[in-house]
């Protein structure tokens, strides 16, 4: 097997063990206040019950295509719409104080004599949930970062544990952004997640991920790196692309080795900025986003019929045991 495949696969196994643990209690704290919010905005579709507004944020970073092509395949799928925003400017974040309001008027709840509406933010670390909160904050209440706990009481928390977004209709942040499990199915969607920097980059073989990265800007045949590492010629090879990167950026080790990990940790750090252009890593083909967006509505299908079958099958073993009790206390009659 090719070295670079079995770091591939080693990463992988690295992801997939940590992600569990480090997740786990975002996604209970998810789970425990999912039934006290009315809305749920996401970054990535995940809770099925709740009203959900769909975010797809950095959308300043992503390839100039996504937004019309997500956009369509939501509406022809899904039918509904989805937002996009780019939460470190303010983009499209009036639409999202918009929609809360209505809900609000819709399906808040009264408090204080007034409809109030409660809303939970998930999504995967890195993908810009706090930035979205404090962007919310700035169009809707005129106020800067949300302050920590208690460090600001009565103006910018009338809630404990809330974050107010906006003032009439009032509509309040649950104050524990959720973090989610993404599904990853296999080690090329583990390198993906960690090139979002939602994975802490040392868990991850930096200069596997920068391999995926050449092999995209490769793949899209964005060949600006040449001019702007002063490299003479494309590459697919990341052990000719990070020495001269390395080189580029004079990342040297003590004996005058070039430095790979650290020019790989630079690369990435130009991807995550967009410095090295816009890049969608999901395949955003019409006929990938019917296939994810069905095997969505049918994955939660499947979670609820089980829910129901369990149900039941608890139903049942009561009755039996019922039965039993019943048969038991005839027999001592007797
Ligand atoms: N280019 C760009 N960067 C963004 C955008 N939104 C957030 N960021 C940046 O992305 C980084 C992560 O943003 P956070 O808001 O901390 O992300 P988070 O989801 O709260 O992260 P966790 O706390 O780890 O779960 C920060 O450096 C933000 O400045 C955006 O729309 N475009």
């Amino acid at each position: 097997m090719n070295p670079m495949n079995v770091r591939k696969a080693f990463v992988y196994d690295k992801i997939i063990n940590w992600f569990p643990g480090h997740m786990a209690k975002g996604l209970r704290l998810i789970t425990e206040k999912l039934n006290s919010v009315q809305v749920v905005i996401e970054f990535e579709p995940i809770a099925q019950r709740k009203d959900r507004l769909i975010v797809y944020n950095k959308t300043d970073l992503a390839h100039p295509d996504t937004e019309a092509a997500i956009t369509k395949a939501f509406r022809e799928f899904k039918g509904q719409d989805v937002v996009f925003t780019n939460a470190d400017q303010d983009v499209n974040v009036k639409g999202i104080i918009k929609y809360l309001a209505k809900k609000a008027k819709v399906s808040g709840t009264a408090s204080e004599k007034e409809l109030t509406t409660t809303v939970m933010v998930v999504g995967m670390p890195n993908v810009g949930k706090s930035s979205l909160i404090n962007s919310l904050r700035r169009i809707g209440v005129k106020k800067g970062k949300a302050a920590p706990t208690g460090a600001i009481p009565g103006i910018t928390r009338t809630v404990a544990g809330t974050i107010k977004v906006l003032d009439s209709p009032k509509v309040y942040l649950i104050d524990t952004p959720g973090v989610m499990i993404p599904h990853i199915a296999d080690p090329i969607s583990a390198i993906k997640v960690a090139l979002t920097g939602a994975i802490s980059d040392h868990l991850s073989d930096e200069e596997v991920i920068a391999d995926y990265l050449l092999f995209q800007l490769n793949q899209e045949q964005d060949y600006g790196y040449l001019k702007m590492y002063n490299i003479k010629e494309p590459t697919d090879d990341i052990k000719v692309f990070l020495p001269q990167v390395a080189k580029y950026i004079g990342a040297l080790k003590k004996g005058g080795e070039y430095n790979l990990p650290a020019a790989a940790q630079f690369l990435i750090k130009q991807y995550r900025l967009g410095k090295l252009g816009r890049f969608t890593l999901d395949d955003i083909r019409p006929e990938s986003l019917e296939e994810f967006l069905t095997k969505e509505t049918e994955d939660s299908v499947s979670r609820r019929q089980q829910k129901k079958a369990d149900k039941i099958e608890d139903r049942k073993i009561k009755r039996q045991i019922q039965q039993r009790k019943w048969e038991e206390r005839e027999q001592a009659k007797l």
